[in-house]
């Protein structure tokens, strides 16, 4: 049987945009295999091998240790596991698209077709400041001018002129508007041009633009600020769009402070600050940020009763006394659909399935390493649940080698300069100081990369998106 995110003849992956969110209206598009909502399995052997279930005799901390490198995924493979996964979410769950005003739908991805709600212009209408003459020259010029704001003017005689602001509506029988500085009056207020006047000049027609009904933007286009300009000048004051993927964020960890200094083996947490702004540049909705120390009780009860989309940890995720993570997912019954990942940093991390349409990445502690699990696993889950289209994936030139992995990918700070990466120090799993001054991560395969030579670059949101558009 062929499953949901796997359809015949077809790469699972080539699902686009569009029929993302036919999913999310609720029509299911092509035939896609079992009903029931699971996520697909890769194919691929060591997939799934991750995604057995976990029994109550594999959590002891050395079985696990021993076991994960093995289960470990693919760094690529993980990523297409995630973004299937959430797929089937979609599928399972079919998120009924939300009215949302124009103010609140920056960054949200339209799930009807953008259509003029009117003409546009929606009258004829001056392109210039001057006047609206009728006929051949020399005009004579009314009284009373014509603004942009007011009712219909008057119509224009044969040889009649109006002056005219630019965005006023064009008086009937105009046959053309002359520019201020095209034209001059004499003593008998009369206008006269100093150019060739050609017939229709600086009218804007009503409808040039578009015509109502017109498409002005298909389903699955990302609400940008100009797309907001255009709604509004369409006449839409509210948009249909998918809504975010609700997230809640499980800060794990006793030694962790929320505000001074370091001191007597407590440092400060950093992920709690840095977390929930990169969640929402990556399309989520952050209900809660919830700091439940080591508890497990705390953690399975957080977890358990979680109504939102993807609940995210950090920290717990390895085999220490008091990683908590797994012992949790095991006890309630979720399914790892990836239990570690073949990259450095971030190895640990994890994608579970608590529900058909809810899951649980499971970020390491190491703050470098949570980053690698953000942008591996919560960043196609959430892209494909919020309907966003997948970033084209682009290469450059490395200015200098990177010393690689032996097995794993690894994923390195770097800064962008004229067409190549430089790869930045500080780029260890506890250290956020690399990825700080970055503007992207490259992806250096297993054995590492020469200088010149080409490597995958994942972007920041904010680099390519703008501090004040992609947090909102
Ligand atoms: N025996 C082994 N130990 C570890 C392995 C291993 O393979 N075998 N893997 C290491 C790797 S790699 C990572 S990454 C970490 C992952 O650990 P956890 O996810 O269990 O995270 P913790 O143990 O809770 O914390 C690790 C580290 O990160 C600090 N931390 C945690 N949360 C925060 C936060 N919010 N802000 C700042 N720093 C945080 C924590 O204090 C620890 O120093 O496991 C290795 N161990
Ligand atoms: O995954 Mo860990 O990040 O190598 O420290």
């Amino acid at each position: 049987m062929t499953s949901p995110g796997t359809r015949t003849g077809e790469k699972a992956d080539d699902l686009d945009v569009e029929e993302a969110l036919a999913l999310v209206n609720g029509n299911p598009g092509p035939p896609s295999g079992t009903p029931d909502g699971r996520a697909s399995q890769t194919g691929a052997s060591s997939h799934d091998d991750a995604r057995h279930h976990r029994g109550p005799n594999h959590h002891g901390a050395t079985h696990r240790h021993g076991d994960s490198r093995h289960r470990a995924t693919p760094w690529p493979e993980a990523r297409t596991t995630a973004e299937r996964a959430a797929r089937a979410a979609v599928r399972a769950a079919r998120r009924a698209p939300v009215s949302a005003p124009l103010d609140a739908a920056l960054g949200l991805t339209l799930a009807a077709p953008l259509a003029a709600l009117t003409d546009l212009p929606p009258f004829d209408t001056s392109a210039m400041d001057g006047w609206a003459v009728s006929g051949p020259a020399p005009w004579s010029v009314r009284d009373e001018g014509v603004l942009a704001g007011h009712a219909a003017p008057a119509p224009l005689t044969d040889g009649e002129a109006a002056r005219i602001a630019t965005g006023a509506r064009i008086p009937a029988e105009t046959t053309v508007v002359v520019r201020t500085e095209h034209g001059r009056t004499d003593e008998r207020n009369r206008l006269h041009p100093t150019r060739k006047v050609v017939h229709g000049q600086d009218i804007r027609p009503r409808g040039q633009e578009c015509r109502s009904g017109d498409q002005l933007l298909p389903v699955g286009t990302l609400v940008t600020p100009a797309v907001l300009g255009l709604a509004a000048a369409a006449g839409y004051d509210t948009l249909t769009v998918v809504p975010r993927p609700r997230v809640e964020v499980l800060v794990l960890g006793d030694e962790l402070l929320t505000a001074g200094l370091p001191h007597d083996g407590l440092i400060r947490d950093a992920l709690g600050p840095m977390l929930p702004p990169w969640l929402r540049a990556l399309g989520a909705e952050v209900r809660t940020v919830c700091r439940i120390g080591d508890d497990v009780e705390a953690l399975h009860r957080a977890v358990a009763f979680s109504d939102a989309d993807l609940v995210v940890t950090t920290g717990g995720t390895a085999a220490g006394p008091v990683d908590h993570v797994h012992p949790v997912l095991t006890r309630i019954g979720a399914e790892l659909l990836v239990d570690g990942v073949k990259v450095r940093p971030g190895h640990p991390m994890l994608l579970a399935r608590l529900k058909d349409d809810q899951h649980l990445v499971g970020l390491p502690g190491n703050p470098l390493a949570a980053v690698s699990g953000l942008l591996t696993l919560a960043e196609p889950l959430l892209r494909t649940l919020a309907a966003r289209p997948a970033p084209e994936p682009y290469t450059l030139q490395l200015r200098d080698a990177v010393h690689g992995h032996p097995h794993d990918t690894r994923l390195v700070p770097v800064v962008l300069r004229g067409d190549r990466a430089v790869p930045l120090r500080y780029n260890g799993p506890a250290m956020l100081r690399g990825i700080a001054a970055a503007d992207a991560l490259a992806v250096v395969p297993p054995g590492g990369a020469r200088p010149g030579q080409e490597a995958e670059l994942l972007d920041l949101p904010w680099t390519t998106g703008g501090i004040g558009v992609c947090f909102t």
